[in-house]
């Protein structure tokens, strides 16, 4: 059923040149994820994927005799049992030295490696202090040279441009997939399990992290900033357990948690689970959600809960919440090798709900970071320092992930690595750096969504507005075309409410009329969050509004627009909200910005990152959104008022004090979100109906089937 049809049927609409005809985020997948490259790397990456493909050739005969060396065969064989998986690891240890040789040969020269990382806007940035790099930098010359020299040998002092030129690394990229058995020789079973997701083309972020993550030098603690919807997930992903394989081989008896995902919120967590579920067949490897009441601190004489049967083992787990804490010390402790959290949950559960003092995490080697930019924001950040303090293993590496990152969360991170080392008293068994990878220009928004920001005056404009795109009612309504799926954003809990419910009779009943729109925010219990956020999914619900729960990291992949009904609190939060949309390179994404004369002291913000995002996609000055005049006249927002905005959001649509008795829950006078009451509305919608109904009927007795399916929309592929 085409949801935009349905909405706008009897309407003259003007053609337009957005993305009514073209191809939609909703469609499907886009041929090539990658969002920046040009046609010299292409024919460079063609060359050299080419140069493999022969080579590869001549290996594939050889590996007729070798079955296990076939790793992306599709007929995939399920390894069910232990031994299987064991024998799996084995088979990982059999990488034929022939294909080792064939990558040496492989390997490519500075110049390629600048060539391919700088078209994709890649950028690697060693950050330690100037001093250390220099000194590694040294002492790596000498030990070519085979020369001794005094450590404390005079380090030259270099220009600021020398200094850039001496941090910057241009590490070889990941051409294919494949390379990742190949090159990389990651678990088989991993392996298949990466191919079995259908991939072709890793994207820039891949390209450029994973062989830094699973290279042959010391694995690094790595901040990588990479736009929204290019696969950060599977990057942290795959080397995390591919560590957790090798691991399980080289040290059979050691079980516990031996990686950490944190993530802000529990949509987040629980996505993360659902990609590492798919990863992790075969291998051996557990990942499991954090629940309430689980217990997972080393407290010292814990038994091992085995969690094989998530369902169960969830039941259980709700119930020790309750238990007192004698009997919550019998509660087993998780048997888990990835547990993905959200901040809070964890440090409940290392604190017995903040009564005992912070349990470790002894065996903890990976700590990942998802959107660690608002982890580590006052609002997290005590919770997530602590967390990182109770990984207490010197050999811990941690991966910081978002698509924004301010240069404080890089001090941050400097300082609290350092930090842990020496409140630990122990050094790591090798020394490693800390690098920072950024794909594209840090902070911005992605370059492949159109950009609207509109000027609506006043709150009832907005809704007019929102109304028109909902269901345009005059060929002269609206140049912008949204089809559903997409989400509202609101500022606040009580205004997504009251816009849900005033928008809940706009969809036809022959539709699905309310069902069609729901709303989604951090008051619902876990279980209406999740049914909601699985009816968005399968397409059941068209429109869901809601708060910035969902502006981040969520991956509903086809969704063909974002609504700002009220301005982001920051431009980081609006390169999240909008990067709901346009995911895995998909084209034809929408992201409907309104302002209201209130908004005006904080639009640039927003305005400065919609015309830098259209100017890394290129094209005519003339079909920029923004024009110099708008951004020239907008006024400049004080540090402190930028401050407070991130807080508080526009101050007049804040959330209503519980003392204020007056207000009815939708926000202060002249902000409230109501054209007419409810009621009437009601009213009017069952008389629309019943008209539509009648027509309806009259039009499918003279002529039946006529409604087109072409571009029709059967929910998101999940
Ligand atoms: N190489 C690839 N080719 C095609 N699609 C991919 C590839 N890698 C990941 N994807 C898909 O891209 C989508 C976005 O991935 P993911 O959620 O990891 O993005 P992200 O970078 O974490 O985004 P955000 O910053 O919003 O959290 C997912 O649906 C994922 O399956």
């Amino acid at each position: 059923m085409d949801a935009f049809r349905l909405l706008t049927r009897s309407t003259k609409l003007k053609p337009t040149s957005s993305a009514s005809g073209s191809r939609l985020p909703s469609t499907g997948k886009a041929a090539n994820p990658q969002l920046f490259r040009t046609a010299e790397t292409d024919k460079l990456e063609s060359a050299k994927n080419g140069k493999k493909r022969k080579r590869g050739a001549a290996v594939q005969q050889d590996e007729e005799e070798v079955p296990e060396l076939d790793f992306f065969s599709s007929n995939k064989r399920p390894a069910t049992s232990v031994t299987e998986t064991a024998a799996a690891t084995e088979d990982d240890e059999k990488v034929s030295a022939q294909d080792a040789a064939s990558d040496a040969d492989d390997s490519m020269d500075e110049v390629e490696r600048r060539t391919i990382l700088n078209s994709h806007k890649i950028k690697v940035t060693d950050m330690r202090d100037l001093e250390e790099i220099q000194i590694q930098a040294t002492s790596n010359k000498d030990s070519k040279k085979k020369k001794k020299k005094s450590k404390k040998e005079e380090v030259p002092i270099l220009s600021k441009k020398e200094q850039k030129r001496a941090r910057r690394l241009f590490p070889e990229p990941l051409l294919n997939f494949k390379e990742l058995r190949s090159k990389y020789k990651i678990s088989s079973r991993l392996a298949e399990n990466v191919a079995d997701q259908g991939f072709t083309v890793p994207t820039e972020v891949q390209l450029g992290s994973l062989p830094l993550l699973l290279g042959e030098t010391s694995e690094p603690d790595l901040l990588v900033v990479a736009p929204t919807g290019s696969g950060k997930t599977l990057s942290f992903l795959i080397p995390v357990i591919n560590k957790i394989v090798r691991h399980h081989h080289s040290n059979p008896d050691e079980h516990g948690i031996l990686s950490l995902v944190v993530a802000p919120t529990r949509e987040l967590a629980s996505q993360i689970v659902n990609e590492g579920r798919k990863l992790v067949a075969g291998t051996g490897v557990k990942i499991t959600l954090m629940r309430k009441g689980m217990r997972v601190g080393d407290d010292g004489n814990a038994n091992v809960l085995d969690e094989n049967n998530e369902e169960s083992s969830g039941s259980e787990d709700e119930d020790a919440e309750n238990k007192p804490a004698k009997e919550r010390a019998n509660i087993p402790v998780t048997k888990s090798d990835i547990l993905v959290t959200t901040p809070l949950m964890l440090v409940n559960a290392l604190s017995a709900n903040r009564t005992t003092t912070l349990a470790t995490l002894p065996l903890v080697r990976s700590l990942v970071m998802d959107e660690a930019d608002v982890l580590l924001d006052p609002l997290f950040r005590e919770q997530t320092l602590d967390i990182w303090k109770a990984c207490s293993h010197p050999d811990l590496r941690v991966g910081l992930w978002s698509a924004t990152m301010g240069s404080n969360i890089e001090d941050l991170t400097k300082s609290t690595i350092k930090e842990r080392l020496e409140d630990l008293g122990q050094k790591p068994s090798e020394p490693h750096a800390l690098l920072r990878l950024v794909v594209g220009l840090k902070d911005s928004a992605i370059p492949n969504i159109d950009h609207k920001l509109v000027y609506a005056a006043t709150e009832q404009g907005k809704l007019m507005g929102l109304r028109q795109l909902l269901r345009p009612a005059a060929a002269s309504a609206s140049d912008i075309r949204l089809r559903p799926p997409f989400l509202i954003f609101t500022q606040t809990i009580p205004r997504a409410i009251a816009l849900h419910s005033e928008l809940k009779y706009d969809i036809p009943a022959e539709a699905g009329g309310s069902s069609r729109i729901a709303v989604l925010h951090s008051d619902l219990s876990d279980g209406q969050r999740s049914d909601i956020m699985r009816g968005f999914r399968k397409g059941e619900i068209w429109i869901l509004v809601t708060t910035d729960l969902l502006a981040r990291g969520v991956d509903f992949r086809g969704i063909n627009g974002v609504v700002n009904y009220d301005i982001p609190n920051s431009a980081a939060v609006y390169v999240h909200r909008v990067g709901r949309t346009g995911r895995a390179g998909r084209e034809g994404g929408i992201a409907v910005t309104y302002y209201t004369k209130e908004d005006i002291p904080y639009v640039k913000s927003i305005a400065n990152i919609i015309d830098v995002s259209e100017k890394l996609r290129g094209g005519e000055e003339g079909d920029k959104s923004i024009q110099k005049w708008l951004l020239d006249a907008l006024p400049n927002l004080s540090k402190n008022s930028k401050k407070d905005m991130k807080r508080h959001g526009v101050k007049a649509r804040q959330a209503p004090r519980l003392t204020d008795k007056n207000d009815d829950g939708k926000g202060a006078h002249g902000m409230r979100i109501s054209t007419k009451s409810g009621f009437e509305r009601r009213m009017e919608n069952n008389k629309r109906g019943a008209i539509e109904a009648s027509r309806n009927r009259k039009a499918a007795a003279a002529a039946s089937g006529n409604v087109s399916d072409t571009g029709s929309w059967a929910g998101l592929d999940d």
